[in-house]
């Protein structure tokens, strides 16, 4: 093995995660479609949530916070909130009523019918995720998802999903282009605030 390289070379991740970019760009109709239900959801009092588990976690608490504190340009704040961030909570729910219901027992308090549920979930079975969009569904939420591989047991669950097929087997390439979307979604969103064409 290379000292240089240590086995692996940043030039086959790029040309690897330019050719799973290659593959999301079917989703630009549905990702215009979920900027157009957070809009609509905002403009009646509406909110968004979003969750996910560990990498996904952090992708969940990055959209909201984007909306909530600051994107790109200047505008006021959008309500955006996400379930996976505050330990306290998080560990009551786990330890009283147990992992599956960390996301979806703050759905059931938080959400009202018109809020808009994101679940990030690479595997498309993460068990909690799986119940919130569930409790979501219950409660008149609009929902989404932004999954992985086959999309999992996630598959044709939510209003609006977003499959990422990547050529590596691990969440890694997956929560990239994830990412990508998650930015492009705030922009959709953000043009439409301030009026941009
Ligand atoms: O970030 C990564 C891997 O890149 C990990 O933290 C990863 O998110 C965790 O293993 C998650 O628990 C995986 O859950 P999921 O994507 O299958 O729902
Ligand atoms: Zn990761």
């Amino acid at each position: 093995m290379s000292s240089t390289t240590l086995g692996v070379t940043l030039e086959g991740h790029v040309a690897q995660l330019k050719r799973d970019l290659d593959g999301i760009l079917v989703h630009e109709a549905a990702l215009s479609g979920l900027a157009a239900a957070l809009l609509a959801s905002f403009a009646q009092g509406g909110k968004m949530l979003t969750c996910g588990n560990g990498g996904s976690a952090a992708e969940a608490a990055h959209l909201a916070e984007e909306l909530t504190g600051r994107f790109y340009r200047e505008r006021k704040s959008l309500p955006g909130m996400c379930l996976s961030i505050d330990g306290t909570l998080l560990t009551c729910i786990g330890n009283d009523y147990g992992f599956e219901e960390i996301f979806a027992r703050q759905v059931e308090s938080l959400g009202r019918p018109g809020d808009v549920l994101i679940g990030f979930t690479t595997s498309g079975n993460s068990e909690n995720v799986l119940r919130a969009i569930q409790r979501a569904k219950e409660r008149g939420l609009i929902t989404a998802v932004f999954s992985g591989k086959t999309g999992g047991k996630m598959k044709g669950l939510c209003d609006y999903e977003f499959i990422v097929q990547s050529e590596h087997p691990s969440a890694m390439r997956v929560q990239e282009c994830h990412q990508l979307m998650l930015h492009v979604l705030c922009e959709k969103i953000e043009r439409v605030v301030l009026g941009i064409e």
